[in-house]
């Protein structure tokens, strides 16, 4: 069984991955939909993303992906706890504060802001497209004084030295990946979770006064739980948005179909992109 995920390795992903999967084989991707693309051409049966940090939110690629391009089924999630570190190459650990250029990927500079505004004041930030690749890069030009934000296995992969530890700016920092597949995967006995979520993408009929009060009331009065509720553009025009809504129980074969057609019967275009165990590792 092969595991997609952005890569290369090191990155938090594959944190989560390594957790979940033992002894899994595993193929790195340059980025979120590349990984995603692999599971679409078969070359990967499974697919982990990164879609939720506590402190910065949704990683809105991963959303607007599978939502406007691919059409892959949700099968399981994994929260991660996430501590970032400052690294450069050892060349340069005593000289860290002097480095030129700070590289992350967007969500770790933006967990990290604190730090880089206060300890690296005015150094450049530049963001790549995982906190590994930027370990990597670090490590290719010692002869740049540059620093990576990553965690502690890029630092031990790329030969870097910690010299700044657990720069994110609130302790209580944890990453939600998402698992991807075709596949009938029995997620909830590989990760031992029967904590269920139902993810749902929700269009809203145009120009209908309340209808987003409508839509949360058709899951109040079921006594429904929603965890997170986020608007994404439509891409069609300013202000038109649809919803991704978390419910916390698995589907069923009364209330959420009973909710789904309520919905429908308002105008809305509702879709499960899956019911799946979600994991704390
Ligand atoms: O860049 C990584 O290591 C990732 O896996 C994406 C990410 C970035 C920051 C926090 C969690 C996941």
């Amino acid at each position: 069984m092969k595991v997609g995920f952005l890569g290369p390795k090191a990155t938090f992903t594959e944190l989560a991955v390594k957790k979940v999967f033992p002894g899994f084989e595993l193929e790195p991707y340059q980025t979120i939909p590349e990984s995603m693309d692999a599971l679409v051409d078969k070359k990967v049966n499974l697919a982990v993303v990164p879609v939720e940090n506590a402190l910065e939110g949704s990683v809105n690629i991963t959303l607007d992906y599978l939502t406007h391009v691919v059409q892959i089924p949700i099968v399981g999630a994994i929260t991660l706890p996430i501590k970032q570190h400052l690294m450069v190459h050892p060349a340069n650990q005593d000289d860290w504060r002097k480095v030129s250029v700070v590289y992350s990927h967007s969500h770790a500079i933006a967990q990290c802001h604190k730090f880089l505004h206060t300890q690296l004041k005015g150094v450049p930030v530049e963001s790549v497209s995982s906190t590994a690749a930027a370990a990597k890069m670090v490590m290719e030009q010692p002869e740049t004084k540059l620093a990576a934000i990553a965690n502690e296995l890029a630092a031990v992969e790329y030969g870097l030295a910690i010299v700044q530890k657990g720069i994110h700016d609130i302790d209580y920092n944890h990453t939600s990946f998402f698992v991807l597949s075709e596949m009938d995967l029995d997620f909830e006995s590989i990760s031992g979770s029967s904590h269920y979520k139902t993810t749902l993408m929700v269009t809203l009929p145009s120009d209908m006064a309340g209808a987003l009060h409508q839509v949360l009331s058709a899951f109040a009065w079921r006594k429904i739980n929603l965890s997170k509720i986020e608007s994404r553009p439509m891409k069609t025009g300013i202000g038109n948005y649809f919803f991704i809504i978390d419910l916390e129980m698995k589907l069923d074969e009364v209330l959420i179909p009973g909710a789904i057609a309520e919905l429908e019967a308002l105008g809305c275009g509702v879709k499960v992109l899956g019911s799946y165990p979600s994991v704390m590792v």
